[in-house]
């Protein structure tokens, strides 16, 4: 069994910190679960171009406020709340605006490796656990 804590995660290796965004990764394909698990903080007041290429995504937000408009979909515009998931299940190229702060438990099928960031177009690289 794995046992983890928010707090043991924040400013370590598996924190990855961006402009608009703070990943906070409980599981990652080193632990062997066929999938990553992050608490994900998106800040107030910013917009977030991701194109997750090489991963399916699902993302769950548990607080805060904002929207996501899927530019694979003619640019349809979803709201997004604390209830609200969404799973980019044909690796839709989105852009996440969040209107307050907004915390999403995420999940990524393969398993990110842990030092993945957005490339200039919101895509993860491919990485194999060396
Ligand atoms: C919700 C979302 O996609 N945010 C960007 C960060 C990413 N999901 C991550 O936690 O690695």
């Amino acid at each position: 069994m794995i046992i983890r804590k928010l707090a043991d995660l924040v400013d370590t290796d598996r924190e990855q910190k961006a402009d608009t965004w703070a990943s906070r990764r409980f599981l990652l394909s080193g632990d062997g679960m066929g999938f990553s698990l992050h608490d994900t903080l998106i800040f107030a007041g910013t917009e977030t171009p991701i194109h997750y290429q090489n991963h399916l995504e699902a993302v769950y937000c548990i607080e805060g406020k904002g929207r996501i408009k899927d530019l694979t979909h003619d640019g349809e515009v979803h709201e997004i709340e604390a209830g609200t998931m969404y799973a980019l299940s044909e690796n839709e190229k989105h852009l996440l605006i969040a209107d307050t702060q907004m915390r999403m438990i995420c999940v990524f099928n393969p398993p990110l490796v842990g030092p993945e960031t957005h490339d200039e177009n919101g895509v993860y690289p491919l990485l194999t656990d060396s």
